[in-house]
């Protein structure tokens, strides 16, 4: 197949309003091409290749050689090419990146040229997200939605798993298990204003557990190894090596656990998520770091044992399966109960001993890989969001050659955009300052002398505030009432932001 029936497909589903439509177009190009073919189109086509994967920077795509007039480029020859310059590195290799996206963009048509730019910057928002694409990969190969997201959950990549489906449907699918080695897309959890609210939205009894401010980790344990793998399914098993020294220490060869880790001081008292999070980022001298900052490891759910894949049972089932192979010195601090009155006592305990929260645990429901299920509902004290820095202003006075005020935007699920909600500079640390600068300056798409900087929207920040208003000066018709930045999330992805409707939930 030739890139430039991919760059049409991305140019007809972005004029296309309707998610239908949307489907239509992408199933209908998903069913004429090879499985390995499909397999490409689908990563570029849903924007599962973002700019920062490649390494090509906002001045290298500057100077955009003449288009020629007939295609010819294949999207094999295409995908090789990339490779070949994320493969580039050390010295001289931005200037090798260059020439070799020079070469690319030479041999493409203008229609191309727009494409590959907006693949290269990773602003191919055309509205083929995740879910939509999820439909056209079922429709083009007859199989249903379902079966194409449990496979996902398993493979945590969609491109395989459409590949798969195209190739061999239904059955191909089903072939898909948890492997131990290879993370899934962990559970994630819905929200509640208050313990009552959980309980009653779980059903009573439930489980409750510490929100605990660290770091989600997926341990991975086959006979003597182990991996350990974030959120975003990063490996960072040499970052961690207490978590895999525990993994190690559990009387079971075939493991896979669910858990956060957390730097904790002598007390017990967790350190401040910043210091758990730098010390799980970085990879110098692990070996001093773990001497001066440990760092600790609590599980609460189990997903494999023994070679048994347990997703699909009962939260109280997975829980006694858990238990069964983890001290309880590593447990994260739980309480079942009916009783409104004992929940919240523990949710108070919780906070009292530094942690975020509660979340609230359904005995019934099974492990919902990659979802919000409603198994999960988290309770916290104060009112945060996860918002995407959309562009930022140079500061003035004491702050004068920093990146200092932030414009914020929460996700449109329907299209991908990120909608701005309003501005902030309030909660920023000199640390936290200095920092964002250096980021969001390899995040800009447009000049950076001028006074507001525009960038890749890919930088979660938590914002906390005090409400959500009407307001006509933004896009959406509402805005954030003082609001302030607690801290950045580098463990989330743009995608995993707060949306508009959970922000329009909470307008009074
Ligand atoms: N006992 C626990 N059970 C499940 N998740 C827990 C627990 N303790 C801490 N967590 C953390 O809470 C997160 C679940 O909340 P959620 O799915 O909303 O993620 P989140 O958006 O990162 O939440 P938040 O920003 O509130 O931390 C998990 O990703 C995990 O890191």
């Amino acid at each position: 197949m030739l890139l430039i029936d991919v760059a049409r497909v991305s140019e007809l589903v972005s004029r296309t309003p309707a998610r239908l439509g949307k489907v239509g177009h992408l199933a209908e190009i998903l069913s004429r091409v090879t499985p390995a073919e499909a397999e490409i189109a689908i990563a570029y086509l849903s924007g599962e290749l973002p700019q920062r994967q490649i390494g090509v920077g906002w001045r290298t795509l500057q100077d955009v050689p003449e288009p020629r007039q007939i295609a010819t480029a294949t999207l094999t020859q295409v995908d090789e090419a990339l490779s070949t310059i994320k493969a580039q590195s050390g010295a001289g290799s931005q200037t090798a990146r260059k020439t070799l996206v020079n070469g690319l963009l030479r041999g493409a048509t203008r229609q191309e040229q727009v494409f590959l730019l907006r693949l290269l910057q990773g602003e191919l928002r055309q509205g083929a997200l995740e879910g939509v694409m999820i439909e056209a990969v079922a429709k083009a190969a007859g199989v249903t939605t379902a079966e194409v997201r449990r496979a996902l959950t398993l493979r945590g990549w969609l491109p395989a798993v459409g590949a798969a489906a195209l190739a061999g449907g239904v059955d191909a699918l089903r072939a898909f298990t948890l492997e131990v080695g290879r993370p899934v897309s962990p559970m994630l959890a819905q929200s509640a204003p208050n313990v009552a609210a959980a309980l009653t939205k779980i059903g009573v009894p439930a489980a409750l557990e510490w929100k605990l401010d660290g770091i989600r980790v997926q341990v991975h344990r086959s006979g003597d190894t182990a991996a350990v793998f974030t959120r975003t399914l990063d490996d960072i098993t040499a970052q961690v090596p207490e978590v895999v020294e525990a993994a190690l220490a559990l009387p079971a060869g075939d493991i896979v656990l669910d858990g956060e880790v957390l730097a904790l001081r002598p007390d017990g008292r967790p350190e401040p998520f910043q210091i758990t999070a730098s010390r799980v980022a970085s990879r110098t001298d692990v070996a001093t770091a773990r001497k001066t900052r440990p760092l600790t490891v609590f599980f609460f759910d189990a997903l494999h044992i023994h070679g048994r894949d347990l997703l699909d049972l009962p939260g109280a089932e997975r829980f006694a399966a858990l238990g069964d192979v983890v001290p309880p010195s590593l447990l994260t601090p739980r309480l079942v109960t009916g009783d409104t009155a004992e929940a919240e006592a523990f949710f108070g305990d919780a906070v009292r001993h530094g942690h975020e929260g509660v979340v609230a645990k359904s005995l019934a429901a099974p492990y919902a890989a990659g979802r919000r299920g409603a198994g999960w509902v988290k309770v916290k004290p104060r009112h945060t969001l996860d918002l995407v820095v959309l562009a930022v202003e140079w500061g003035h006075g004491r702050r004068q050659g920093k990146l200092s005020n932030l414009h914020l935007g929460a996700r449109d699920p329907e299209t991908g955009e990120f909608v701005m909600l309003g501005k902030t500079f309030k909660g920023l640390t000199d640390e936290l300052l200095a920092w964002q600068t250096t980021r969001l300056l390899e995040l800009a798409t447009g000049p950076t002398d001028s006074w507001v900087v525009t960038v890749r929207p890919e930088l979660v920040v938590e914002i906390a505030f005090d409400g959500v208003q009407r307001s006509p000066r933004y896009p959406a018709g509402m805005a954030l009432r003082f609001a302030r930045v607690l801290r950045y999330r580098p463990d989330k992805r743009a995608e995993e932001a707060d949306t508009v409707p959970t922000v329009r939930a909470l307008m009074l």
